[in-house]
């Protein structure tokens, strides 16, 4: 999945300079920051549309479009994929698993706090259904 998205992204800063009446990734980067925002919010939100709905197919369709629209906001911002993969490897390095760290307070709430690595999460065992209440 990485390689096709270094892949889009390569593709998506290749775009940037081509005519935005032949390009919608061009077209994007000269409406700026916030209409490519809005575009990212709105696929985000088909794909919730689609997922609650049960509809798998409109799901990758709607997820394809979500992360074009990221990589086309990642570019903006000066980020690339690398930066994305070595936050989530750094993560998985702290918690096990690629999982958000929680915020410090003394930090200001802006970097991690060191945390233990978390004990195997322990999974209920699946009881028999209880008939009648
Ligand atoms: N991967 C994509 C890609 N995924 C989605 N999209 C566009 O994003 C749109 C998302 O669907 P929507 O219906 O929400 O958007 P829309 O309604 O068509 O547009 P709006 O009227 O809402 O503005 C699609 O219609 C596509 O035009 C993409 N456009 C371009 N790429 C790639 O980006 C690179 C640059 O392509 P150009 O932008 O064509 O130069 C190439 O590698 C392309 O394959």
């Amino acid at each position: 999945m990485s390689d096709s998205l270094e892949r889009l992204y390569r593709a998506v800063i290749a775009a940037r300079t081509l005519d935005p009446a032949a390009s919608r990734t061009a077209k994007l980067f000269q409406r700026g920051p916030e209409k490519m925002a809005k575009k990212l919010a709105e696929e985000a939100i088909e794909v919730v549309i689609d997922a609650v709905g049960g509809r798998q197919d409109a799901v990758i369709r709607e997820s394809a479009d979500l992360l074009y629209n990221l990589t086309v906001l990642w570019a903006q911002a000066g980020i690339s994929p690398q930066d994305i993969w070595d936050e989530m490897d750094r993560r998985e390095q702290a918690q096990g698993i690629a999982e958000k760290l929680p915020k410090s307070k003394a930090a200001g709430g802006r970097g991690p706090v060191p945390v233990a690595p978390r004990h195997k999460a322990i999974v209920a065992p699946v009881l028999p259904r209880r008939v009648g209440g």
